[in-house]
């Protein structure tokens, strides 16, 4: 189907042989936003793990195309700087060519500015304070060639200024034929989501 990136169907989600939720279908097209909400340990985290392909469901099916994640912990290689971080989800295209070295490089110079990272360039990100960790993720981010975003918490750590900017880069994302599903406890992000409310499952059989 055109301008499908994410289709999962029939979905039922388990820790250690325990359902958490159970019968979640869900289709993420081009431009879409899809904020999954829901209390405390219901299985929010458990579900974008399984969309991202990081864990499997207890049943059910996903097919998604190539996608971006950014779970709790950023992945962030501590020991190396924050430009050498950036520099690890740029696409091929950007090593082969002088030209489209040079332009990938001032890419990524003006996200870091953009997210207020530009002083720390060279510091090793184990140095970064939690906000500041938290927005070179999502620099990284807006800087990946896959439509498709996969974020849990994206909000969390950062300061009002941040999260402002987050919806302004996903916005601009979703413009741009991108789709994002977010877990997430707060206000939508951006206009026209798609809210998935995950209910605690009744304790009984699969
Ligand atoms: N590594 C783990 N091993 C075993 N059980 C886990 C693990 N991580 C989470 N769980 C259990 O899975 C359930 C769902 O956790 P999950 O992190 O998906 O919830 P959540 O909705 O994202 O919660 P929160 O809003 O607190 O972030 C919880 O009840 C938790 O106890």
């Amino acid at each position: 189907m055109r301008g499908l990136l994410l289709e999962a169907n029939h979905l039922t989600l388990g820790r250690l042989g325990r359902v958490l939720v159970r019968n979640i279908n869900l289709a993420v097209r081009q431009g879409e936003l899809v904020e999954v909400i829901g209390p405390n340990g219901v299985g929010k985290s458990t579900l974008l793990r399984v969309l991202a392909g990081l864990a499997q469901p207890m049943a059910g099916l996903v097919r998604r195309k190539d996608c971006v994640w950014v779970g709790h912990d950023n992945a962030l290689v501590e020991t190396q700087s924050v430009l050498e971080n950036m520099r690890a989800v740029l696409p091929p295209s950007c090593q082969s060519l002088f030209l489209g070295k040079m332009a990938c490089h001032q890419a990524m110079l003006q996200a870091l500015d953009l997210w207020g990272l530009g002083r720390v360039l060279n510091a090793p990100a184990a140095t970064l304070s939690a906000g500041q960790k938290r927005r070179l993720a999502l620099a990284r981010t807006t800087l990946a060639p896959e439509k498709l975003w996969l974020l849990d918490e994206p909000s969390s750590a950062l300061d009002a200024a941040g999260e402002t900017l987050f919806k302004q880069q996903l916005a601009r994302h979703r413009a741009q034929g991108g789709a994002a599903v977010l877990a997430t406890h707060g206000t939508p992000a951006g206009p026209g989501a798609l809210r998935l409310e995950l209910a605690a499952h009744q304790p009984g059989r699969l």
